[in-house]
């Protein structure tokens, strides 16, 4: 059964890409998330990355307290294939015509493959789409947010292990060093952490060695011996197999989707490693740009917002122990209370279009209009 309220998939009028767009619930609010532009086998494997990806965000923004709903985009291209200027635009205007189409109900921001410049090309057609670069009134790149909320559900697990949220002195390894994983890298440098970091891009070792890192494979990394195992790279990296062969004992980190299945969550628990649920962890960059461009608040303020992902993981590793479950129960219960919260979908929740933005200025706290289903 599909548990999605709409998936969109077009081929690109410009590109003759698959362009999918799944909405999975706006339950909550109006739906967002990033669109991802990645090599998959075939465009079927993007479209299970994008019904999965959505279901995440929808989890993301529940537990984050927040009342947008979750969505997100998938470019599925061929493998081996590179996009030009040109054709990467076409890409990005196809893309913008599918979120016209769907009239305010979902907005996209970046993701694996995307930046906030792309951002600013769907931005040409369609108000529907965040972290614009700032100058063009956007909040900009969500990836410093997004290293900043994983290190504050970093502090929370430290303090588990260790009794103390420092990281200095720690071993810690980070898997992917892409615009997350490297911001995330140099914060735990600065702090004194020790690390282990990987990436299938052999020329990110230069990275490393500025970092003071040690290098390992792809394939050696998790069974690094550290205290905590940071997954910033691409999804599914926790399987039975790999749980098995663990030695840290945390996995927490900003990558999505990081289990292969959610029984894997259950075997790490056996295993006594604490494993944080990624849409816990790596909400730090939607928070952000959500409370900059439509709450309006401060810079401090959304950052404030963003650092209490530390408190956030804290009482659910709270609850976890001591309603005697895994931290994947305990956040999935949390957000299907605050799911269940909410008035039936009589309404469909819509983005409110730029021109109110506009026309207030962009002072002004900007509610999502409410339109009515048939
Ligand atoms: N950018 C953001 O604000 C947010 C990103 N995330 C998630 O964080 C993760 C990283 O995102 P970004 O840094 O934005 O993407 P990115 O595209 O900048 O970086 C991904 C990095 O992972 C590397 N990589 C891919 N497969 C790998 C593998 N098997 N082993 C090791 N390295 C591998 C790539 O070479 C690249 O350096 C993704 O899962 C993304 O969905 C989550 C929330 C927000
Ligand atoms: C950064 C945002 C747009 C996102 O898609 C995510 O949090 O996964």
């Amino acid at each position: 059964m599909l548990d999605h309220e709409q998936v969109a998939i077009h081929a690109g009028r410009r590109s003759r890409l698959p362009v999918i767009v799944a909405v999975h619930s706006t339950a909550l609010g109006p739906a967002a998330g990033g669109l991802r532009l990645w090599h998959y086998p075939d465009w079927r494997d993007g479209l299970t990355d994008a019904l999965r990806l959505s279901a995440a965000m929808t989890s993301k923004f529940a537990v984050a307290g927040l009342p947008i709903g979750g969505g997100k985009a998938v470019v599925a291209l061929p493998e081996g294939m590179e996009l030009d200027a040109d054709r990467r635009r076409d890409v990005l205007r196809d893309v913008a015509d599918v979120i016209a189409s769907l009239s305010g109900v979902y907005a996209t921001g970046p993701d694996v493959g995307t930046s906030p410049a792309d951002m600013a090309v769907i931005g040409e057609t369609t108000p529907h789409v965040f972290c614009k670069p700032t100058d063009l009134g956007g909040s900009g790149d969500s990836s410093p947010h997004t290293a900043q909320g994983a290190l504050a559900a970093l502090r929370a697990v430290s303090r588990r292990l260790h009794g103390t949220s420092s990281l200095g002195g720690r071993s810690l390894a980070v898997i992917g060093l892409g615009r997350v994983g490297v911001g995330l890298a140099r914060l735990l440098a600065a702090e004194g952490a020790v690390l282990t970091v990987t990436d299938i891009d052999l020329d990110k070792q230069k990275i490393s060695d500025e970092l003071g890192a040690v290098w390992r494979s792809p394939d050696e990394i998790l069974a690094a011996d550290v205290d905590i195992v940071v997954p910033a790279a691409l999804g599914s990296v926790l399987t039975s197999r790999t749980a098995a062969d663990l030695r840290c004992r945390a996995v927490v980190g900003p990558a999505n989707n990081q289990l292969a299945t959610p029984d894997v969550a259950d075997l790490l628990y056996q295993r006594d490693i604490i494993w944080v649920p990624d849409y816990v962890a790596s909400a730090g960059g939607v928070i952000n740009a959500i409370s900059a461009e439509l709450h309006r608040v401060s810079a401090d303020e959304a950052r404030a917002r963003v650092r209490a992902i530390e408190d956030t993981v804290d009482d659910l590793l709270d609850t976890a122990q001591r309603c005697g479950q895994t931290p994947a129960q305990a956040a999935s219960e949390l957000a299907r209370r605050r799911l269940s919260a909410t008035s039936p979908a009589k309404h469909r929740f819509t983005w409110p279009d730029a021109s109110l933005l506009a026309r207030t200025g962009g002072r002004q706290r900007v509610r999502a209009t409410r339109r009515s289903t048939p």
